[in-house]
């Protein structure tokens, strides 16, 4: 067992970068919102580095890339939001190691939450379609609470339902903002080098622990 999970009782989870690639179905969104104003699409690698802080930042990022003054964003974001919910999970995987890991975890009784920023409604038909029902005791979105990662909120609010302790707390995600919001939280970190983390690596952030894969904690 890998020392990240000493003294451990409650693991929580980014989703996208962290557990799955989603950034393919949300570039196909991304493309049709920006089709409805008659831009162009941004490719994969551009979307791949706007994702982590929320739908309505990864939409704000695509217009400000394709510098298109007088849009509104709140209009666009809604725009977004259709599109993605008419496909959110066509072209979403599984990273490596996931679904072994959750496995393993599970059923070494660790107390599994997940806590993304991804708008809560999608949560639902990704989890069916990817078969990750029952894993997790709680999953919280973007908008669950009125604060979301960076903040602790979400992380101290998980460890309140876990009754577990923030020290015993494991905060597993790809970007700065995952790690930011576990220190804060009081929570230990593990950061993926894989994810959707843009800039500087993200050991430049001080996670407690780095991983190439998640089946490095099997
Ligand atoms: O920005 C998003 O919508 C998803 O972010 P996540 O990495 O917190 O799952
Ligand atoms: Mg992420």
């Amino acid at each position: 067992m890998h020392k990240a999970l000493d003294d451990i009782a409650l693991v929580v989870f980014d989703l996208d970068g962290t557990l799955i690639d989603s950034a393919p179905d949300l570039t196909t969104a991304v493309a049709k919102t920006l089709a409805d104003y008659g831009l162009e699409p941004a490719g994969l690698d551009s979307v791949r580095h706007w994702v982590g802080n929320g739908s309505h930042k990864l939409v704000e990022r695509a217009l400000a890339n394709a510098a298109a003054d007088g849009v509104d964003t709140d209009e666009a974001h809604e725009a977004f939001l259709r599109h993605y919910a008419a496909a959110p999970c066509t072209d979403t995987v599984l990273y490596d190691g996931v679904r072994e890991c959750l496995e393993s975890l599970r059923d070494q009784a660790y107390d599994l939450m997940l806590v993304t920023n991804k708008p809560i409604a999608f949560l639902p038909p990704i989890l069916d379609a990817l078969d990750l029902n029952g894993f997790f005791s709680l999953t919280l979105g973007g908008d669950s609470l009125t604060q979301k990662k960076p903040d602790p909120a979400p992380l101290l609010y998980a460890a309140r339902q876990g009754d577990i302790a923030p020290g015993a707390g494991l905060m597993i995600g790809d970007s700065r903002h995952d790690v930011q919001a576990g220190k804060a939280a009081g929570f230990r970190t593990l950061a993926v080098t894989y994810g959707y983390n843009h800039g500087d690596p993200i050991s430049d952030s001080g996670p407690d622990h780095i991983v190439d894969s998640l089946a490095e904690l099997l």
